[in-house]
């Protein structure tokens, strides 16, 4: 039974003591519809615990998915959110894939205020090594992984047209004629952020007079966070097609997170037959994700050892002890269990 930790009220500068503000962190996924994306998001939750993260995941759900996939949700401890559908402004945009219009309701997320900082996670991504540390970087910034221009689905941009890519700068010069090169560009499927109601209400306001673009709330958000994104490394979000598009830039072995992206890469779908899909280190990713999937003792009823209600508190207050950590001045005392 672990110790009792019992934290002592932080001091403030007046010399009355106040309960430390406990800045609460958590990961956060989308999910839309009553299709399969819920098995994605399931194979997240298992993931994430396998690698001991010491935070919970948040899932913002439309209103169209059912009881019965909220229920798998929470049996597998995550804290399910319904939040609203986001449309962008009366358009005849080609989106680069149609159903692309449901991912602004991505911006919901800056609504869950109650976290101070939280990594947003597709639902078609995999974690197989703990980033919690990614929860430290310095606030003020919007932290992503940058994108790569070279598939199809970006053949309507000028980039591409002249084969320019972020990735590899250097291979063809962004032509003089053509102004500034396209600003630094994250990819939607991960990021780190801060949520907060005046950016919340702010980008809603301002998708209200955006013209929308075919990467629909990806090019949205690389827009409005221009001046603050910072890049991080491809390990944190490695976008599969960087693996045939990139491959120097990649070491698999260093990768933590996968982004299952790619035409057919989708493991629920996976069938093998789209392009690239034959590749052995596709498969092996594949493959990988289903071993997460799969492994029963991932679930979260079966994997808190002791009675679950017991585990369950330390689980619970895993993250309470590492937020108080956090806090700095809190200093908190172990006590003999009163069992
Ligand atoms: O029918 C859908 C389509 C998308 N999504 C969510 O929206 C995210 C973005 O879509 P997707 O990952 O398919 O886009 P990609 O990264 O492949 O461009 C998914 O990961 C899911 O979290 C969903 O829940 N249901
Ligand atoms: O709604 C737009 C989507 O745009 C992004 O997906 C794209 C992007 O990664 C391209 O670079 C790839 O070529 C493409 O395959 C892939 O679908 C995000 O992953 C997703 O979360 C979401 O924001
Ligand atoms: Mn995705």
């Amino acid at each position: 039974m672990a110790p009792e930790l019992v934290p002592t009220a932080a001091k403030s500068v007046t010399g009355f003591t106040k309960p430390a503000t406990i800045p609460k962190r958590a990961f956060v996924t989308f999910l839309a519809g009553n299709g399969d994306y819920v098995k994605g998001v399931i194979g997240l939750a298992k993931g994430l615990r396998k690698v001991k993260t010491a935070y919970p995941l948040v899932v913002a759900v439309l209103p169209d998915v059912p009881e019965e996939h909220r229920e798998m949700l929470e049996s597998q401890g995550c804290i399910v959110r319904e939040i609203e559908p986001v449309y962008p402004p009366e358009n005849q945009t080609q989106f680069a894939m149609a159903y692309y219009v449901i991912n602004y309701s991505k911006l919901r997320i800056w609504e869950f205020v109650e976290y101070s900082k939280m990594i947003y996670l597709d639902g078609d991504i995999q974690v197989y090594e703990n980033i919690d540390h990614l929860f430290d970087l310095q606030d003020g910034y919007l932290y992503g992984v940058m994108d790569c221009f070279c598939e199809k689905t970006w053949s309507h941009t000028p980039q591409y047209k002249i084969g320019y890519c972020q990735q590899c700068p250097n291979k063809v010069q962004w032509p003089k004629e053509m102004g500034q090169p396209p600003s630094l560009y994250f990819n939607a499927g991960m990021f780190v952020f801060e949520p907060s109601i005046e950016t919340y209400h702010d980008l809603l306001n301002t998708l209200q007079v955006t013209p929308p673009t075919p990467f629909a709330e990806q090019d949205f958000l690389n827009m409005y966070f221009k001046d603050i994104y910072k890049p991080i490394p491809l390990d944190y979000n490695l976008v599969l097609a960087m693996l045939w598009r990139h491959p120097q830039n990649v070491e698999l072995r260093k990768v933590k997170v996968v982004h299952y992206c790619a035409a057919g890469s989708k493991p629920w779908r996976y069938t093998g037959k789209e392009e690239n899909m034959q590749r052995e280190d596709i498969k092996m990713l594949v493959q990988k994700w289903w071993d997460v999937y799969n492994d029963s003792s991932l679930d979260y009823s079966k994997s808190l050892n002791g009675s679950s209600e017991t585990q369950r508190n330390d689980v619970e207050n895993e993250p309470f002890v590492h937020a108080l950590s956090e806090v700095g001045h809190v200093q908190y005392v172990t006590a003999p269990s009163a069992a």
